[in-house]
């Protein structure tokens, strides 16, 4: 992969290019709760812009339906990124339309923009090559050069992330190349024992990287909204927690092979459960009640790890050689289900090992819950990314930086 160092010395000043970046923040309403990910690609913007580059910047957030809703706007984005860079960040209404070409037309050398978040657009996340390819025709017609830097969505064959880049030369950001450094190591040597922790709520996305994890790991604690599917799967009521009905087979064949191969699994033993979503909004009390993982009322959600599971997974990681975590435990962003997320992240911090957090809700729950982001081994910008990267598949994002 070519890096944005040998693409500023081959001369970019006066040049369009367009950054493809993961500004996929958390958000409560127009707030930014966390601005991990802006912070993290704000480098390579500022020294492409500080070569004289006209910067087009571009990410998705949230997973709006391909049209535009303002709940997904990026526009926040575009004022945080400004401050950051210490300089205006101009932003487009849209990706492909009047908007975006009069911003990038409007471009001096050195100065940035922002394009309205990608997937409003259906072409990009399409299945179908050719709508995917008319919406990366559009995109392409918008710059001379391509940067990929949006770690946090490599694993995505999405239309800005995979199909761009063969349209244009292109170049790796600064971030990437971090990101893939870190987690390469992971894959070539880790020291032992080697600990996983897993949960969130992409059940779908994210279960199937467990068959992979098996033949690594010598440790997997599985909670938040993962947890469920195996509960259920062994059997137990899960009520109406996240569950990934159509999986429970693999789960059960998960289990026998973690058995089988000396892997030790382990699942909550203990949750809070709810009848309710809490109000993440007002926080206002949740009140949950705190059952055995094998004891859900069939009206009620686990939210968090209760405090016995808190304990058991401390002591599984206070003598962790590497760990891997990615998903918060539990809806930490309301304060009832938090301290199942805060226990792990403390483990962390207390395994003598070297510590690796993926993911964007992770890492901002690591940072709002009040941790020091540098006494961790790595922060991840990615967690289904990382996952994929771990897990050694081809990565569409990565894929298309190759020369
Ligand atoms: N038991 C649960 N039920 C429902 N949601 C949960 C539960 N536990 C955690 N969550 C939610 O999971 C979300 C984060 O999950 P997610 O899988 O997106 O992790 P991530 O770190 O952001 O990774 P990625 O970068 O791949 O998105 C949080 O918003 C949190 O509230
Ligand atoms: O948060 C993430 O993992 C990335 O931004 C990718 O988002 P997605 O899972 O909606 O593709």
């Amino acid at each position: 992969m070519k890096t944005i160092d040998e693409l500023v010395q081959s001369g970019v000043e006066g040049k369009r290019i367009f950054v493809r970046a993961d500004l996929n923040v958390p958000l409560e309403g127009t707030t930014i709760t966390d601005d991990g990910r802006i912070r993290a690609v704000a480098p390579t913007i500022a020294k492409l812009a500080a070569a004289g580059a006209k910067v087009i910047v571009a990410s998705h957030l949230g997973r709006p339906k391909g049209a535009p809703d303002p709940a997904f706007s990026l526009a926040p984005v575009a004022v945080r990124l400004g401050e950051i860079l210490g300089k205006d960040v101009s932003f487009a209404t849209d990706t492909v339309g009047d908007s975006a070409k009069a911003t990038v037309a409007a471009l001096g050398d050195g100065e940035v923009t922002l394009l309205e978040n990608l997937r409003f657009n259906a072409g990009e996340t399409s299945k179908d090559d050719a709508e995917r390819g008319a919406f990366a025709d559009a995109l392409a017609s918008l710059a001379d050069l391509y940067v990929g830097d949006g770690f946090g969505a490599v694993h995505r064959k999405h239309a800005s992330v995979f199909d761009l880049p063969a349209r244009l030369p292109h170049a790796a950001g600064d971030l990437i190349a971090t990101e893939v450094g870190v987690l390469r190591k992971l894959t070539e040597d880790v020291k032992r024992p080697y600990v996983v922790v897993l949960g969130g709520a992409k059940v779908s996305d994210k279960l199937g990287v467990i068959d992979h994890l098996l033949e690594k790991a010598d440790r997997i604690l599985v909670g938040g909204g993962m947890a469920y599917t195996f509960l259920k799967a062994k059997g137990h009521e899960v009520g109406i927690s996240l569950l990934q009905e159509d999986q429970i087979p693999a789960c059960l064949e998960y289990l026998a092979r973690a058995e089988k191969r000396g892997v030790e699994f382990v699942l909550p033993v203990d949750v809070l459960v709810s009848a309710d979503f809490p109000d993440l909004k007002g926080k206002t009390p949740a009140n949950p009640d705190l059952v055995a993982s094998d004891a859900i009322p069939a009206d009620k959600e686990g939210l968090d790890i209760g405090p016995k599971t808190r304990e058991l997974y401390a002591s599984k990681l206070a003598d962790a050689g590497t760990v891997f975590w990615n998903g918060p435990m539990g809806v930490f962003e309301h304060p009832d289900y938090a301290n199942g997320t805060k226990a792990v992240a403390q483990g962390l911090l207390d395994s003598p090992g070297f510590t690796v957090v993926g993911g964007g809700d992770s890492a901002a729950a690591v940072r709002i819950l009040g941790f020091d982001e540098n006494a961790f081994g790595h922060i991840s910008t990615g967690g289904g990314a990382s996952l994929e990267y771990l897990e050694g598949k081809t990565l569409p994002g990565l894929a298309a930086l190759e020369d």
